[in-house]
């Protein structure tokens, strides 16, 4: 393994790729594939985390470079990883907004989780006024993913920069298509000119993406300088397996990213991966954590939840194109038995109403079209909900609520 500070051996890695939501993910999958492209040398990545500071400045004091464990049932692999140059606060927005505008800057790449590619109509007048006032250094700045994008993409256009590749890496489906149609609904109550601008100054990329990565432990920093000898203050943990499929134009090109899938129909590798693998989560961050465990491997390994998971996939493979689905879920099935990933359900069960509606609603609807109960994905979304009610007192005071999870539960 390279030692962590080897940048100024490497040389500068032109900042090319800019990305939002700096955290374990993005190191794990897009900053990996990217360090690894035969032509890594030609693309840096400047990371901006959402809000916070703390990793920011934890990758800074080590130039960025981190160390990639990859951990199998059997042992853990180490690796560093140097493609991202830069690591800076989300809320530094002036910087990412001139990045954003930068004409050298040919990707934007996010990892802001799912809820947040919502219009927020609260933003909007603030928005009118930063649009308004720009140069003159507006009082407010945009709070949220889509107005601080929305505010750079202005820069761009006026910049007159090329076209811009943007690929959301969130676990929803169409998701390319809903970034573009989220701008487009802010620009047109904000800015005519920039409205009229994205079609051609932006290229939305969907994309399908995978790779099982845990919240990182303050024990695994430890783990880390123990097995390698580098002190390193931003590890990440990792499985093995990763995948990732995309589609869509890169105007300005993308890194030779080797091992990902380029395909023109994506709804197909979306669907397989958020009805099997995201609804089995959900599914067991729900009744797993009823049965007092803690973690997917547990949650699974435990005959009832493997069978409600099962019902589950049942379900889901009625609805999906032959994509090979016997074998992705006898290696799914392998993937969540791996005992050594710590995946605490309790960070798969943040923000469950939106994950519901992306992972299981769409299976429930598809069977209940077909006449078949959805006992899978109803026993998915009762125990959710009994979730739910245990921190909203209205719900939980709410009879008819109540009476709908119980007929979900006996369907
Ligand atoms: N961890 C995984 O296994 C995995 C796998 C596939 C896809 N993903 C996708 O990546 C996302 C991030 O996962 P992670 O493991 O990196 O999480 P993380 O908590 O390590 O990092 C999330 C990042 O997103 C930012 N963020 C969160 N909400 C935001 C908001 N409303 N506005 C702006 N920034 C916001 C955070 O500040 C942070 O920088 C997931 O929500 C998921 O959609 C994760
Ligand atoms: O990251 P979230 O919050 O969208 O969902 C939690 C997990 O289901 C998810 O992170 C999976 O581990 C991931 O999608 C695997 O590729």
């Amino acid at each position: 393994m390279r030692p962590l500070l080897s940048r100024t051996t490497e040389g500068d890695r032109p900042e090319r790729i800019v990305h939002l939501g700096l955290g374990a993910f993005h190191r794990a999958h897009q900053a990996w594939y990217t360090d690894r492209a035969a032509d890594a040398a030609d693309w840096g990545i400047v990371a901006f985390t959402g809000r916070s500071t703390g990793l920011a400045d934890r990758l800074t004091a080590q130039q960025g470079v981190y160390t990639l464990v990859e951990r199998a049932p059997d042992g853990d692999r180490f690796s560093t990883v140097g493609s991202i140059v830069r690591a800076v606060p989300g809320g530094d927005v002036a910087e990412f907004t001139r990045m954003l505008a930068h004409p050298r800057t040919a990707i934007l790449t996010l990892t802001v989780t799912e809820a947040a590619y919502q219009v927020d109509p609260e933003e909007i007048p603030l928005l009118q006024t930063a649009f308004r006032v720009r140069g003159e250094s507006p009082a407010a700045t945009p709070a949220t993913v889509l107005g601080r994008i929305l505010l750079g993409l202005e820069l761009r256009r006026s910049n007159g920069a090329p076209a811009l590749a943007i690929v959301p890496c969130d676990n929803l489906a169409a998701n390319g298509e809903t970034v573009r149609r989220s701008l487009e609904t802010l620009a047109e109550q904000v800015s005519p000119e920039l409205r009229d601008w994205l079609p051609t100054g932006i290229s939305v990329v969907s994309t399908s993406v995978d790779r099982i990565t845990p919240r990182v432990t303050p024990e695994e920093t430890g783990l880390v300088e123990a097995a390698t000898g580098y002190r390193d203050e931003a590890p990440v943990v990792t499985e093995p397996f990763t995948d990732w499929v995309l589609s869509g134009d890169f105007p300005a090109g993308h890194p030779a990213w080797s091992t990902a899938r380029f395909t023109d129909d994506i709804e197909p590798w979306e669907n397989r991966k958020l009805w099997l693998l995201n609804g089995a989560h959900t599914l067991l961050a729900a009744t797993g954590r009823r049965r007092g465990h803690t973690t997917v491997a547990r949650a699974f390994t435990d005959p009832a939840g493997r069978a409600e998971v099962e019902a589950l996939w049942d379900e889901a493979t009625r609805h999906l194109p032959d994509l090979e689905i016997r074998a992705y879920r006898t290696a799914l099935a392998a993937r969540f038995t791996n005992p050594r990933i710590e995946h605490r359900l309790a960070q798969i069960a943040e923000d469950t109403l939106t994950k519901l509606r992306l992972r299981i609603v769409p299976v429930a609807r598809r069977e209940r079209a077909a006449g078949r109960p959805a006992t899978g994905c109803a026993t998915a979304l009762a125990a959710s909900g009994l979730d739910l009610a245990e921190i909203d007192p209205r719900l939980a005071a709410d009879d008819t609520f109540h009476t709908t999870v119980r007929q979900m539960r006996t369907p």
